[in-house]
């Protein structure tokens, strides 16, 4: 791609900002979300925005695309003041947002991912496809407008997410944590199409907790902290320690040497595990075979849609499995086989449970936080006594958790979907560790949470794990799965494929054997 091909509307005058954003203040009842915020962007650039979980980026954001309206301030786009009343009003200025969580149909096609709600563009005919032809090669995207999005990997998805934003005649565009599901290789493509595209004169807005992606990709990263900007700061010159810092507002505690504790003593049994999938002659879980034992972290490294949700739930009671055994080990070495168990008897033998989705398996968001804290415990202590529920003891062992995991609320009666994403997600892995589970099924423990809350996770699981839990880790996070697991389990088309060694694997080297670059493909 040249800048030749470059639509010509495309490109700015650089002389005036993008956006600009003046005294932005936004309250939400108990909480200011953002306070006087001031942010410039000038045109062409990628510019990052960092700050703790509930400083107020999504906020920003959401009031940018004209998903909420600001109490007060400004909002200019190429040097106009503008009112955002609705996203139809931030696509008219040009703006377009890319979700962490897609916004697509699996069962349409890309083509009409991309075409419905845009027809008076260009219709759903050759004009329409020829410029949908057009985006995905600026894109990258190698998919026909008839393949179905449910064919597609991840990396393409957001890839047609970012066409489909790009057909509306985008040119700021908001990407909301676009790394959090790809693996390396996919993120240095995705960031190759990024500084193609500024070259071009569009204009990216960069949400992001990775400090080192946010420092290879952006030209400037404001800092936003309890809900104001604090600074900006050239990305090439800063370190990631010092970026962090700034977000946070003081020193970070130094990581942890870690020593195995590994003991020999099994936790977790799984004996060829086999799950159907529906509609493929493919198995969804192909006899997975292994154990977790007592101290031990076991991480699962996937490419997302590999089965590792289909594992999880399986081990939790969602899915019933078509073959093989899932047995719980006692401290006694008596096992117990829990195949066929329900999914609260399985809570109640001890396991604990981050899930994947939480905001579908995890949390009611309707429902203030202590009535959260009981989800899943309704029938142990300290949330209930004998038949009843212990309201005080609830709201009680709530306040603990918000302290101790700095869950940032103004109380624990508010609903859960006032909490910021990295709020609602401390809070569950509070609820999770509480009551001395013995086996803890961590899907993604911190997606989604900023560099001190992760650490104060990962530092949380290290502590129950040296005091004997057993961790089955999965993440999408190759840092995480390096840093806290003691084995790793690569998993491709449903099986276990490869392990690998964390103290010695790169996550490059975790990268091809996930997406099973180098191995003969018997596809
Ligand atoms: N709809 C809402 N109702 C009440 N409070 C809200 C609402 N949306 C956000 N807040 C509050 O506003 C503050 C800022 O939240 P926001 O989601 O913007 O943070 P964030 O920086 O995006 O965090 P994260 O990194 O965790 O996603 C938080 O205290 C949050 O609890």
């Amino acid at each position: 791609m040249s800048t030749a091909e470059a639509p010509a509307e495309a490109v700015p005058d650089r002389g005036v900002p993008a956006v600009q954003l003046t005294g932005i203040t936004k309250r939400f009842p108990g909480v200011v979300a953002n306070s006087d915020v001031n942010l410039t962007v000038a045109a062409g650039e990628v510019h990052a925005i960092c700050g703790e979980n509930g400083a107020g980026k999504s906020t920003l954001m959401k009031i940018l695309y004209g998903m909420q309206p600001p109490d007060e301030g400004t909002i200019a786009i190429n040097g106009e003041e503008v009112k955002l009343r609705n996203p139809q009003d931030a696509i008219r200025a040009g703006i377009g947002m890319v979700h962490q969580h897609f916004m697509l149909a699996d069962n349409l096609t890309v083509g009409e991912n991309v075409f419905l709600g845009a027809e008076a563009l260009h219709g759903i005919g050759r004009a329409a496809r020829a410029r949908l032809a057009e985006l995905a090669e600026r894109t990258g995207l190698h998919a026909e407008p008839d393949t179905l999005l449910e064919e597609l990997g991840v990396a393409d998805r957001q890839r047609v997410e970012i066409v489909k934003v790009l057909y509306r005649g985008a040119k700021i565009i908001i990407l909301d944590e676009p790394t959090a599901v790809l693996v390396p290789q996919e993120v240095d493509a995705l960031f190759a199409t990024v500084r193609e595209m500024t070259a071009d004169g569009y204009t990216f807005l960069f949400i992001s907790h990775k400090l080192d992606e946010v420092r290879a990709i952006a030209d400037t990263v404001t800092v936003i902290r309890r809900g104001t900007t604090v600074g900006t700061a050239d990305p090439k010159t800063i370190t990631s320690r010092q970026l962090a810092e700034m977000m946070v507002g003081s020193e970070l505690p130094s990581p942890e040497t870690r020593e195995s504790t590994v003991t020999d003593r099994a936790v977790l049994r799984l004996t060829g595990l086999t799950l159907g999938a529906e509609g493929s002659d493919r198995n969804a879980l192909d006899d997975i075979t292994f154990t977790v034992r007592a101290g031990e972290v076991l991480g699962i490294a996937g490419v997302e849609g590999n089965g590792q949700t289909e594992l999880v739930e399986t081990i939790m009671g969602m899915r019933k499995p078509s073959g093989g055994t899932i047995e719980l080990v006692d401290a006694d070495g008596k096992a117990r086989d829990i195949t066929k168990a329900g999914t609260l008897a399985r809570r109640e033998a001890g396991i604990g449970y981050i899930a994947e989705d939480r905001t579908r398996h995890s949390l009611l968001l309707t429902q203030p936080l202590w009535v959260n804290r009981i989800l899943g415990y309704q029938t142990r202590e300290p949330v209930s006594r004998g038949q009843l529920l212990d309201i005080a003891g609830a709201r009680a062992d709530t306040e603990r958790i918000v302290r101790e995991y700095d869950v940032r609320t103004p109380g624990i009666d508010v609903p859960a979907a006032a909490l910021s994403g990295g709020n609602q997600q401390k809070l569950i892995v509070g609820r999770e560790l509480s009551g001395n589970p013995v086996l803890l099924i961590a899907s993604h423990p911190t997606r989604g949470v900023d560099v001190g809350a992760q650490a104060l996770i990962w530092e949380n699981i290290r502590q129950a794990r040296s005091a004997g839990l057993a961790v089955l880790l999965v993440s999408a996070d190759l840092d995480e799965l390096i840093g806290l697991s003691d084995t790793i389990q690569v998993m491709l088309r449903g099986r276990l494929v490869s392990e690998a060694d964390p103290a010695t694997v790169t996550p490059q080297e975790l990268g091809s054997a996930m997406t099973g670059a180098g191995e003969g493909d018997e596809e």
